[in-house]
């Protein structure tokens, strides 16, 4: 999502395409809005037909009745009208809404990891709500508007040609002006928008880590620092009030320049007989009206330049690309020596990756058998990269990796990770019992296997301390489950899942050495029949290992056992020493 500003009118054709395949519904609403300001363009003409009554000694009964009647029409058709306006606006708005979600959730993990969770929640939320004013007011109202105020302007000029060819010199100059500051009132909005969005994230950091920030006693400098965010976004708020406010005195101006002029034109023309006191009053309605279309017009312009600074924005989010799910076309399976089977198990075949231009891995070759294979290294030197590697998270710039013989590569992503159970680092919970929690996208519906996972990572006590058992919420950041009680939770899923590869990420970084034996038995156990790849620092794990790896500087330092590693491999012996010995 790059934050290059585009131009307004870069924008036209995306705003225009939001209203494709809503052609009927934007006609339907387009002829409703005509219908009630055709009620409204009537009024003068009943007006001056009740005053002429008048001043010719006819009644006024029936034209009073009319005028009542043309007028509750009106109130009708404006409800309506407006409603339905509404209607078709947020639903717009849904439809964007879909699309951004669909397209972040289509999108690849590594690329919507490194967004601003607050900058992106303003684009899905803010973002698509001035884009409903924009659609509303400018696709369908806006666009009625100049037939509108083609017709007022007609019927003034029926009424008096040269006045109305005055006041219409008079809309054309000042509707240029306006033009001008709209321009002003796009860059504002965008700059507000960028502003909350800066807000957002910056208040999203201090809530993930809030107990660090209070435990820092940092909270006056954190809330400092957002309410700067806050302020930021104020002051290019306040400037695109000033240049919002600037459209509508603009807009009041040019009305009452009009009014006054022809309300100095037609006295003086009624002195000079040439214009009936009911044509100037019809006039002076008209006048009075034509604000409407006019008004229209300018609130039209200033929502639209509203919503296209927004979706400038959402459009960023719109555009990044989709992880494709089909085969890579130019993936192959290995080819097997004449006679053999290709071997089974995970095989990364000179294997380089990196993350923007930066080489992380660089040139490995491994293979993963059945059975607990642990990745260790010092932090940052790419262990969770490998793993990013697996599940398709991230692609090798070269080499290839495949699974059983298989370039994953040839796999449809979705069809790789039905056969990986991945547990990641910070083992988020999804979902808001327990019971959502550790079946979440495991397919399981059976509450007995749910507690037998449950059991098998150590999670039976607690489970049975437990007020409401499976049912017991989680809350959205699972504060009430402790780190440990989280990572076994994410194991036990990961269990439930009954895939034939399990990529396990620091699943026991916050255990106690019980519960880390436990846990440790059980993927052992499951690693008997199944890959298991394990990244930890811990040297109870890797002391269970079939088989360790020991990542370094971008390769595969030494491999081997536990006890072999210790002897042969000086960095290795460093990192088991200095880790608190079990
Ligand atoms: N999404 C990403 N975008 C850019 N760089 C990344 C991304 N993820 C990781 N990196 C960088 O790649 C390098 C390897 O990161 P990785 O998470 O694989 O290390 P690690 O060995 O798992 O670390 P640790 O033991 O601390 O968890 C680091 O320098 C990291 O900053």
């Amino acid at each position: 999502m790059s934050d290059s500003t585009p131009s307004a009118r870069s924008q036209l054709p995306l705003l225009w395409r939001l209203g494709r395949g809503r052609g009927a519904a934007m006609a339907g609403l387009l002829v409703l809005d005509l219908l009630s300001y055709g009620t409204v363009l009537a009024q003068p003409r009943v007006v001056k037909w009740l005053l002429d009554s008048v001043s010719t000694g006819a009644g006024f009964v029936p034209g009073l009745v009319a005028l009542c009647g043309v007028a509750v029409l009106s109130g009708v058709l404006l409800f309506t009208s407006n409603y339905l306006l509404g209607r078709f606006g947020q639903r717009i708005v849904l439809g964007v809404r879909s699309d951004m979600i669909g397209a972040l959730l289509r999108a690849r993990a590594v690329a919507v990891q490194r967004e601003p969770v607050g900058d992106v929640l303003s684009r899905v939320g803010s973002d698509t709500t001035l884009l409903e004013r924009a659609v509303a007011e400018a696709l369908v109202r806006g666009a009625g508007a100049p037939l509108v105020l083609l017709a007022t302007v007609l019927l003034m000029a029926l009424t008096d040609l040269t006045m109305a060819l005055v006041l219409l010199a008079i809309a054309v100059l000042g509707g240029g002006i306006e033009w001008l500051v709209l321009r002003r009132l796009y860059r504002a909005t965008e700059a507000t928008q960028a502003g909350v969005g800066e807000m957002l994230t910056g208040l999203q950091r201090v809530l993930v880590a809030f107990r660090t920030v209070k435990a820092s006693g940092t909270e006056a400098q954190e809330a400092r620092g957002v309410v700067g965010r806050a302020e930021a976004a104020y002051r290019q708020g306040a400037q695109a009030a000033r240049w919002s406010a600037l459209v509508g005195a603009c807009s009041g101006v040019i009305m009452d320049v009009m009014f006054l002029t022809a309300l100095g034109m037609g006295a003086a023309k009624i002195a000079a007989g040439t214009l009936s006191f009911g044509d100037l009053v019809a006039f002076l309605l008209y006048v009075m009206y034509v604000r409407a279309p006019i008004g229209a017009m300018t609130q039209a312009a200033s929502a639209v330049s509203e919503g296209l600074a927004a979706l400038g924005r959402i459009q960023r989010v719109l555009a990044v690309p989709a992880e494709p799910d089909g085969a890579d076309a130019d993936a192959v399976p290995v080819p097997a020596p004449a006679g053999e089977r290709p071997p089974t198990g995970i095989v990364l075949e000179k294997v380089s990756a990196g993350y923007d231009g930066t080489t992380v891995l660089n040139g490995i070759s491994l293979h993963v058998p059945r059975g607990l294979t642990v990745v260790t290294g010092p932090s940052g030197i790419g262990k969770t990269t490998l793993l990013n590697l697996i599940e398709r998270f991230l692609d090798a710039e070269q080499g290839r990796v495949f699974l059983d013989g298989v370039d994953i590569r040839a796999l449809r992503r979705s069809d790789l990770r039905r056969r990986l159970a991945y547990v990641e680092q910070d083992a988020p919970l999804l979902g808001t019992t327990i019971r959502q929690a550790v079946r979440y996208g495991t397919g399981c519906t059976d509450d007995r296997e749910a507690l037998d996972a449950l059991r098998a990572v150590g999670l039976a006590d607690w489970l049975t301390g437990l007020p409401h058992g499976l049912d017991t919420v989680v809350d959205e950041r699972a504060v009430s489950v402790s780190g440990g009680q989280r990572q076994r939770l994410a194991v036990a899923r990961a269990l439930l899942r009954r895939a034939d590869v399990l990529l396990l990420d620091e699943v026991t970084s916050q255990l106690d050495a019980d519960s880390e034996e436990i846990l440790l038995r059980t993927i052992a156990d499951r690693s008997r029949t199944r890959i298991v790849l394990a990244v930890t620092h811990r040297i109870a794990v890797a002391r269970r290992a079939d088989l360790v790896v020991v990542l370094d500087e971008g390769r595969i330092r030494a491999a081997g056992h536990h006890t072999e590693l210790m002897r042969s491999d000086p960095l290795y012996r460093r990192l088991a020493t200095t880790e608190v010995t079990r």
